[in-house]
């Protein structure tokens, strides 16, 4: 039986659902949220605005399957130093976005840059080592190392992952000794230390996520991109999540995370870019985006079960609207 599991029952107040277990996320008040807040309610929302320091900057990026357009982005500024959510409807474009961006697709046309420099037809390994990484799922084949060899398999500078480097062995040894040091300090972070024997397929779907998070950090990124973080996650492990990717932010480092979920965005991103029919709707704020007539559009148009979050964001006439759109149906 998995923690999550256990734990589940024994606590009156535990979450039985993700959105309840969202409901009661507080957004951190860390030096960092607060700068965020503060820099970002400067900016103008609407789409394409220019930011005051500037991460990454997307210029007219296409990316057609056939004769399908899956996106379209004319121009997008991430901040540096925010955690900006990617949102919108299932296949609005985000996957591909996310991809794209991370090098591992490529556009039929575009360009885009990280720290001023050029990442158009960067490998991803490349794109990684100028300190933007993204989180991956675990592989079947990472499922059968353990949690300590998954980290270590994750550190970029790690020799033994070619054959040269395992020929030097007295070299390599010093390398993987700072590694696994590294390796634990990050893993006690996300309080996994214990389980660094076991097998990562044994580990819950929260700890998982936690595990892809703890992966990305061996490489000391400057970015860190999270491909729809709380994904199956237990609502007893959402809270806990929602705190880590927050502390990233709050150590330092530029988050942007891909999500279809409104109620996951609202609590802890400084900033919301969303998509549909792959381009950018509306970006800003978490609460303006909230109320912005594209958004809904996007989000009903797509989905007409879909959630916005949080009623109480809404003004009074968007809520009268959605409840006539309701009583229509
Ligand atoms: N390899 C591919 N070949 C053909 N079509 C694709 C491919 N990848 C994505 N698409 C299409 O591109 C569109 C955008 O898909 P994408 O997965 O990027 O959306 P999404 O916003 O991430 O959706 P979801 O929230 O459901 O993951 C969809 O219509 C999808 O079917």
């Amino acid at each position: 039986m998995s923690d999550e599991t256990q734990n589940k029952g024994t606590e009156v107040t535990e979450p039985e659902t993700t959105v309840e277990a969202l409901d009661t996320v507080e957004r951190s008040d860390s030096v960092a949220a607060k700068v965020a807040e503060h820099v970002l309610a400067k900016v103008e929302p609407t789409v394409g605005v220019s930011k005051p320091d500037t991460i990454m900057v997307v210029d007219d990026v296409v990316r057609r399957f056939g004769g399908m357009t899956a996106v379209d982005v004319g121009h997008l500024e991430v901040q540096r130093g925010v955690i900006t959510a990617l949102i919108g409807p299932n296949g609005a474009g985000k996957t591909t976005f996310f991809n794209l961006l991370t090098g591992f697709d490529k556009p039929n046309q575009g360009s885009w840059s990280f720290e001023g420099r050029s990442l158009h037809g960067m490998s991803a390994t490349k794109v990684a080592r100028n300190g933007m990484v993204r989180t991956f799922q675990l592989t079947k084949a990472l499922s059968r190392l353990t949690v300590l060899q998954n980290m270590l398999l994750a550190a970029m500078d790690n020799p033994g992952e070619n054959l040269f480097g395992s020929l030097v062995r007295p070299l390599w040894a010093g390398t993987e000794k700072r590694n696994t040091e590294k390796a634990l300090e990050i893993l006690a972070r996300f309080k996994l230390d214990t389980k660094k024997d076991d097998y990562a397929g044994s580990l819950s779907g929260g700890q998982r996520k936690l595990l892809e998070m703890a992966r990305a950090l061996m490489t000391d990124p400057t970015m860190i991109m999270l491909d729809e973080p709380m994904a199956g996650v237990n609502p007893a492990l959402v809270q806990s999540l929602l705190h880590h990717i927050q502390a990233l932010r709050d150590d330092g480092m530029t988050v942007l995370f891909v999500e279809h979920d409104m109620h996951a965005v609202r609590h802890i991103s400084d900033w919301v870019v969303v998509m549909a029919e792959g381009k950018i709707v509306a970006e800003g704020p978490p609460k303006s985006v909230m109320q912005d007539q594209a958004v809904i559009d996007a989000y009903l148009g797509a989905h007409h079960d879909t959630d916005l979050g949080d009623d109480s964001l809404l003004d009074p006439a968007v809520l009268a609207r959605l409840e006539a759109e309701e009583d229509k149906r």
